[in-house]
């Protein structure tokens, strides 16, 4: 029996189960779609980190130093957690040492415990969910949300991947048959809907817009980075 189990926040995480489980990290707006972003254009590797004086620890390795808080670039760093800044002129070939708001703390929750840990994005939904169906092993979708609260973007994505997925397993719970619901009411326009929810409003003060419609955009990367020791790499087949 293989299960598919949705955990909406971080919060809830030590309620599961995932010493045996693949878990998905989604923080759509936007740290895991620019990890998948910056994987797909051949950074070398992504090293996430909880806390932003974490990243200091790395300086002086000729590594990229990106911190974001509340939606900014910390003062001092490279640069955040835009997609933009992760095309392949500014990383190709480059390790990046990131920190975030939401993604890269419940990234590090789940490495303590998980069989093995995965980033999930609209980017790369279609080669996630498919490299998914293949394993043999129970998923768990952990949305990242936004500081330990629930979030809709993330949500939706887990419920994206659950509507993919829900043929290839026997167990669904009821978080991941509501994200699955959430996303069949407003998968015919994501941004409208996503209108409604609390990053909008925080985003549309910093002007971001085009970073919200850019993580929206489905399967434009084939990437899978997964956690290899402490960084984020390209999944091999
Ligand atoms: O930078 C982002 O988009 C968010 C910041 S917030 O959710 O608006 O505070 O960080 P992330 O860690 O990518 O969710
Ligand atoms: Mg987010």
């Amino acid at each position: 029996m293989r299960s598919i189990d949705v955990c909406l926040t971080p919060a809830l995480l030590n309620l599961y189960d995932i010493e045996d489980s693949i878990v998905v990290v989604i923080d759509i707006l936007r740290a895991t779609s620019s990890i998948v972003y910056g994987i797909d254009n051949g950074a070398t590797a992504i090293i996430p980190v909880a806390q932003v004086e974490d990243c200091l620890s790395y300086a002086g390795n000729g590594y990229l130093l990106a911190a974001e808080r509340n939606g900014e670039v910390v003062e001092g760093y490279d640069f955040g957690n835009s997609p933009f800044s992760y095309t392949t002129e500014k990383v190709g070939g480059k390790t990046i040492v990131l920190t975030t708001t939401n993604g890269t703390k419940a990234l590090q929750m789940a490495r303590e415990r998980a069989h093995q840990v995965v980033m999930g994005s609209f980017l790369n939904l279609g080669a996630l969910c498919d490299w998914l169906r293949a394993q043999d092993k129970n998923v768990l979708l952990l949305c990242a949300g936004w500081k330990d609260k629930f979030n809709l973007e993330d949500t939706l994505f887990a419920g994206a991947v659950v509507a993919e997925l829900r043929k290839d397993f026997t167990h669904i719970d009821d978080s991941s048959v509501a994200a699955e619901d959430l996303y069949e009411c407003a998968k015919g326009d994501l941004r409208k809907y996503l209108h409604k929810s609390s990053h909008s409003h925080r985003l549309a003060q910093l002007n971001i817009e085009e970073d919200v419609k850019f993580c929206l955009q489905l399967n434009i990367c084939q990437a899978i980075p997964v956690l290899v020791g402490d960084a984020l790499v390209a999944l091999k087949d």
